[in-house]
């Protein structure tokens, strides 16, 4: 599947809306979100925002169905939104340059979200250059239940630090300039969680401290 690399502002409504629906449909398809789970949302240039309706399969997605949010916080159009609706507002709340978001329920990361004694702070090793240079440190947001404000607040606290998080027991929500920008590092989250558990167990060499500092170096 192909993705145009054009600025999201520079796209009309109706082009974000069926992006949302190809990068939804891909995503199904390949397997990394399942049943009605995850959503996605975009910015619109007026302020507002597009997401997916509550309830609705990712991988069947209608363009003239997703929910349309104004930038004080209304539904305004479409069906009823993601119960995560102020959890993506959240995060384009404290990232300004940020233009969509996604969450997923994504296999092994949600698996890594579940293990008792993984570091905080950052959940996953830097096992590659690519995963420092997508998705970097990976804070764990403590539980709390799906669509509750309790849960959009907690990931508020961590979100001007961070694009992307892992809330506990749950999945990841990636923030990103463009909707593939967040896809692919939520794709790029989903793999590393592969590899570390695919490792568990063995001798692992990840890249060095002064290795993840040069590469945090060229990409700032
Ligand atoms: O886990 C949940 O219930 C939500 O976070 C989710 O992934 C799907 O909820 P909707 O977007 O409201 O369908
Ligand atoms: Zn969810």
């Amino acid at each position: 599947m192909e993705f145009a690399r054009v600025s999201q502002t520079s796209q009309t409504e109706s082009a974000l809306r069926e992006r949302i629906c190809k990068c939804g449909a891909s995503l199904f398809q390949r397997g990394l979100t399942f049943g009605s789970t995850g959503n996605i949302s975009v910015g619109l240039p007026d302020g507002g925002w597009l997401m997916t309706p509550t309830n609705a399969s990712l991988g069947d997605l209608d363009p003239a169905k997703i929910s349309k949010i104004d930038a004080s916080g209304n539904h305004v159009g479409g069906d009823k939104p993601t119960k995560e609706a102020f959890l993506h507002r959240v995060m384009y709340k404290q990232r300004p340059t940020c233009e969509a978001v996604v969450h997923l329920h994504s296999t092994h990361s949600v698996a890594v979200s579940c293990l008792h004694h993984i570091d905080h702070h950052d959940c996953l090793p830097p096992l590659t250059a690519y995963y420092i240079m997508r998705v970097g440190k990976l804070p764990l947001v403590p539980y709390h239940p799906p669509g509750d404000e309790s849960l959009a607040l907690a990931v508020e606290k961590l979100a001007d630090k961070h694009h992307a998080v892992l809330l506990a027991n749950h999945g990841p929500v990636v923030a990103g300039k463009s909707l593939e920008d967040a896809m692919y590092a939520t794709e790029e989250l989903e793999e590393t969680a592969k590899l570390f558990l695919m490792l568990r167990g063995e001798a692992t060499r990840p890249l060095t401290p002064e290795q993840v500092a040069e590469l945090r170096k060229r990409n700032s």
